[in-house]
């Protein structure tokens, strides 16, 4: 492998772990800080938590949201350009169209915006006597798979709820993602129950030897898979707010990097504080070959259908 091969072989991520309150001026500038401390520290991607900027609760939603670019978005860019980073910009309240979304941007190192993602699974949920939380009550979902390129790896993003969807990180990584990258917000309930486990699950997909997706268009509700191979190990990050006791939302924090073995590589406990992870991509190279998965598949038992939606 060249000089140049094995630098980019391997990149620091960042991970912020905010403390997010009632007063946005000081959400933004706590981000910025901690985009710049994470870029001091080498880093080379830096994420950020859902709802960095404002509180999360189908009662804030609407008073936070922004259009993009907006306010928030402008300091983001700020933030990537200064620091020459590519910033996955946590999540924000989206106001278009007279709809609210929870959206994730992404900026390049020149501060220009890579993609926007609309969380596509919206979070609904109902645990008698531990938390009932309707996200579709104020909001709307995404439509849109988002990955982007960077110099060392393909990036798979969604956001929190997204994680559970097991189709979604597939999809992602039958695409080349090696990295999926996940600001969430889980809580007191889920969190201690589901947060880590799933991101070691969204580990290790049966490998398609010979399938991979024309880009999906969600837009027409279908996923349509095609014969070439990809692996499917990777790295999985996710971003959780600091913990804040006295919020109507409790976040669990302890947000977390996982490696293509299984293993959790970087851990937050549930203060503001940032955790580095340095991504290794011939590692993940050497798993694939060591669990080779893809080449095992069984195509003479199962394979992967298209979906098709009600609608066109
Ligand atoms: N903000 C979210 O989507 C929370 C998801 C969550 O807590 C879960 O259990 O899933």
């Amino acid at each position: 492998m060249s000089t140049l091969a094995k630098a980019m072989s391997k990149f620091r991520l960042a991970v912020v772990q905010l403390q997010v309150g009632g007063v946005k001026a000081d959400n933004l500038s706590r981000a910025k800080r901690l985009v710049k401390e994470a870029a001091g520290r080498g880093g080379n991607l830096v994420l950020l938590p859902e709802c960095f900027n404002s509180p999360y609760g189908t009662s804030f939603f609407s008073q936070y949201a922004e259009r993009i670019p907006g306010e928030s978005t402008e300091l983001l860019s700020e933030a990537a350009r200064e620091n020459q980073v590519y910033l996955v910009g946590g999540s924000i309240p989206e106001e278009d169209g007279g709809k609210l979304y929870n959206s994730c941007i992404v900026f390049g190192p020149d501060g220009k915006i890579i993609l926007k993602h609309r969380k596509i699974h919206l979070f609904d949920i109902d645990v008698p006597g531990k938390i009932r939380f309707q996200e579709s009550e104020t909001l709307s979902a995404g439509d849109t798979l988002s990955m982007f390129e960077t110099p060392f790896c393909k990036v798979g993003v969604g956001i929190c709820y997204d994680i559970r969807f097991a189709e979604l990180a597939q999809l992602y990584s039958r695409q080349g993602c090696q990295l999926l990258v996940y600001p969430g917000a889980f809580n007191m309930t889920t969190g201690p129950a589901h947060w880590e486990l799933l991101q070691r699950a969204r580990l290790i997909f049966i490998g398609g030897d010979h399938e991979t997706v024309k880009t999906p268009n969600f837009r027409h509700g279908y996923m349509t898979f095609d014969r070439e191979a990809v692996d499917n190990q990777l790295y999985v990050a996710t971003a959780s707010p600091a913990r804040d006791e006295s919020s109507s939302y409790v976040a669990w924090g302890h947000s977390t990097v996982v490696n293509p073995w299984g293993e959790v590589i970087s851990k937050a406990g549930t203060e503001e504080e940032v955790i580095y992870a340095d991504i290794d991509l011939q590692y993940l190279a050497d798993v694939r070959q060591q669990i080779p998965i893809t080449a095992q598949r069984r195509h003479d038992l199962y394979s992967v259908t298209s979906v098709q939606r009600g609608n066109s």
